[in-house]
């Protein structure tokens, strides 16, 4: 063994900057592996102003169930009820016009003739289905959370601090499945939720359920709403660049339980009612690294850069906060304009500082779809093509606005898109999400390896 003085002198041979070098990846923090989850229960948006209504004895209160349809039917397709009731009385008594009509129907427009026959698509939400954690027997169990003035929270808070957990395991075990590598070699786990309150919290419970080893290092990120899958993404790239060999799993898991009640006539009731018309519950899953294994590893996005903007004035747009029946919302109504009006600011500050120009129209898009209207003014304010957003209306429209978790769920969508045409067309692509704040979060993506020649 070397002398102590001996060692010394060589230690200091070895520079901060060395050691820092050495711990640096080579290459971009990379999506490896991607997976989603939702609860059981599915329910389709035309059953659920009944659902919502029936578990929460809201039922005397008809004009609020209207306004609730209101929000995701648009009025055309209401009037198509009548319109399809009177094509069955032609189909029964008239056979003959019938044939004329839908011989006439067939040579212009089928297309409308099919949506007559589909009445309820929920077609201005842009939603059809949603899943959920809330059923009946969970409402017969707790009918304390139908009414927000009663004291709900406690038991909120544990059905959650289990149930949101097991539902971001059952997406990460996929996402680890899909990976390739043991769970144990899982260096950083970074968790998202608004719905769990309690400490130790739902990134310690994911660890034991899927075997991670005790170094894991895990983070918890609380109250970031839709922005938090995002944020997560985010600070997965940091630690990937910055620790040679990590591999970072983002798990991001939402039970809307914990802001389930009954609408309440005179308060606050249109937050309600908006909120219940657009949000799902689901889990998503991914996990990040740099410089990925050859032969083991399926390199999918690269993540080329990341930021994040405040919009000026815009504090009090989105709020969520905790209370004894639950947590409220505040969605502003002017949102998708705001978000639409500072769309491009968002889009230089994340652009601008890597001084990349780019045509919009150039890239794929991956927005969390808040709404239906949100990116509707987007796809306008950015002059994109109709088609531009089709993965996040696909997401919408399959499983509504799981908050944070939903761009997960958009990029996994991509993910499938690239992979079924061979990842032709754009190359790069934008990851956006806002929240609270309102905060919004943008990542530049590039297609990677993986995904392209299947
Ligand atoms: C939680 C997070 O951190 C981040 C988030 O994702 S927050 C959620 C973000 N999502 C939104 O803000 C929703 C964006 N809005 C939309 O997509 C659409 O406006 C919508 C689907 C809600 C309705 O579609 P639309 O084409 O605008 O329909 P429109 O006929 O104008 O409105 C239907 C009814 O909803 C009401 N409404 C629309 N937006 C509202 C809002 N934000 N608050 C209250 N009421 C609203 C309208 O006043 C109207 O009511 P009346 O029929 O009584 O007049």
């Amino acid at each position: 063994m070397a002398p102590a003085h001996h060692q010394a002198a060589a230690a200091t041979t070895v520079t901060t900057q060395d050691i820092r070098r050495a711990q640096r990846a080579d290459g971009p923090a990379t999506v490896l592996a991607i997976a989603t989850a939702n609860p059981e229960t599915r329910r389709s948006q035309d059953e659920y102003a009944d659902f919502y209504f029936r578990v929460t004895k809201s039922e005397h209160l008809p004009q609020l169930k209207e306004k609730l349809e209101r929000i995701y039917v648009d009025k055309f397709y209401i009037n198509t009820v009548e319109l399809y009731a009177m094509y069955n009385f032609i189909l029964e008594s008239h056979y003959k016009l019938l044939y004329l009509f839908w011989d006439s129907l067939q040579s212009s427009n089928f297309e409308n003739f099919l949506q007559i026959r589909k009445p309820h698509q929920g077609k201005k939400s842009g939603i059809e289905n949603r899943y959920t954690y809330v059923n009946d027997e969970v409402m017969k169990a707790h009918p304390e959370f139908s009414d927000r003035k009663l004291p709900s929270l406690d038991a909120r808070v544990e059905i959650a601090s289990n149930a949101v957990p097991e539902l971001a395991a059952a997406a990460a075990s996929m996402a680890i499945a899909e990976w390739g590598r043991p769970a144990t070699d899982i260096t950083h786990l970074i968790f998202s939720t608004y719905s769990d309150l309690k400490a130790p919290s739902s990134d310690r419970r994911l660890a034991s359920l899927l075997g991670l080893r005790h170094t894991v290092c895990r983070t918890i990120l609380s109250l970031h709403g839709c922005y938090g899958g995002c944020r997560a993404l985010q600070l997965a790239k940091e630690l990937a660049e910055n620790n040679r060999g990590a591999r970072v799993l983002v798990a991001c898991s939402e039970i809307s339980l914990i802001a389930f009640y009954g609408p309440e006539e005179g308060y606050t009731d249109t937050d309600t009612l908006v909120a219940h018309a657009l949000f799902g519950d689901g889990s998503g899953a991914v996990i990040v690294g740099a410089d990925p294994v050859d032969a083991v590893e399926r390199p999918l996005f690269e993540m080329a850069f990341a930021s994040q903007t405040t919009v000026p004035d815009s504090e009090g747009a989105i709020t969520v906060q905790h209370k004894k029946g639950g947590m409220e919302y505040h969605i502003a109504r002017g949102l998708p304009e705001m978000l639409a009006g500072n769309i491009k600011r968002c889009l230089a500050d994340a652009f601008g500082a890597i001084g990349v120009a780019a045509r919009w129209k150039d890239l794929f898009w991956a927005v969390h779809p808040g709404g239906r209207r949100i990116l509707d003014l987007i796809e306008e304010a950015l002059g994109l093509d109709n088609g531009a957003m089709a993965a996040s209306r696909q997401v919408l429209r399959e499983y509504g606005n799981m908050s944070g978790t939903t761009v997960i769920f958009v990029l996994n969508e991509l993910r499938r898109r690239f992979a079924a045409d061979g990842a032709e067309g754009a190359d790069w692509g934008a990851l956006m999400a806002f929240g609270p704040g309102i905060t919004a979060e943008t990542i530049l993506l590039r297609v990677a390896s993986g995904l392209k020649g299947n």
